[in-house]
């Protein structure tokens, strides 16, 4: 399956993991990371909303160098209890993370904005996860192979942070950093992106 676009697309993003989504979707794009400071205040009332301003801040910064394409840009945050739980900023606070998130459920919210000249499409997925109750002596193991550095709630589902996760409910590709599918049907429901001759 292949699709195409009406405009150059661009992933305004650093993480492997979205590359990794959008080339396994069939579409054709190029990576430009944004750079933006994620420094707005976490509003626990309206998370959703959070997740999607932060995409809007990295899709702005790309489109302003890249003003004839199409900007697809995507924040992932983690929630639970009204706090939130982003990268830890070091091996000690991952560790605390993973014992607070142990035996309870938390969301995983991704902003995602995509922005074009005149346009602009913004949504959030949400998705729940339920931990199991965690050992000390996992977590340590877990945390002292580096995975837990650069990912929310310092865990990834995708990798042996998957050995936390006892039940999902929701969008798995939205924990991953993506909501792919949604993402998908939105972009052909705005005509900006259609399957190629032959597929259709
Ligand atoms: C919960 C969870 C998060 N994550 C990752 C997804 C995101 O990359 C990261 C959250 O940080 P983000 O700030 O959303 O993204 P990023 O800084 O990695 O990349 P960029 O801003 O350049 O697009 O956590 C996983 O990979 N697996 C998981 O299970």
């Amino acid at each position: 399956m292949k699709f195409t676009s009406t405009r150059p697309i661009i992933l305004a993003s650093s993480s492997p993991r979205r590359k990794e989504l959008l080339k396994l979707a069939g579409i054709d794009f190029e990576v430009k990371p944004s750079h933006v400071a994620e420094d707005l205040p976490f509003t626990p009332e309206e998370p959703d909303l959070y997740a999607i301003r932060l995409s809007e801040q990295k899709a702005q910064a790309v489109f302003e160098e890249e003003p004839d394409s199409i900007i697809i840009a995507a924040d992932t945050v983690v929630v639970m209890n009204g706090r939130q739980y982003p990268k830890p900023a070091n091996d000690a606070q991952a560790v605390d993370f993973l014992m607070e998130l142990s035996g309870q459920t938390h969301e995983v919210i991704t902003g995602v904005t995509v922005l074009e000249k005149n346009r602009k499409l913004q949504f959030a997925s949400l998705s729940q996860v339920k931990f199991r109750r965690l050992g000390l002596e996992l977590v340590h193991a877990y945390v002292r192979s580096g995975d837990a550095a650069d990912k929310a709630g310092a865990y990834g589902i995708q990798t042996e942070g998957m050995l936390f996760v006892e039940i999902i409910a929701g969008d798995y590709q939205n924990i991953v950093g993506l909501p792919i599918g949604k993402l998908v049907e939105r972009l052909r429901e705005e005509d900006w992106l259609f399957l190629e001759e032959g597929d259709a």
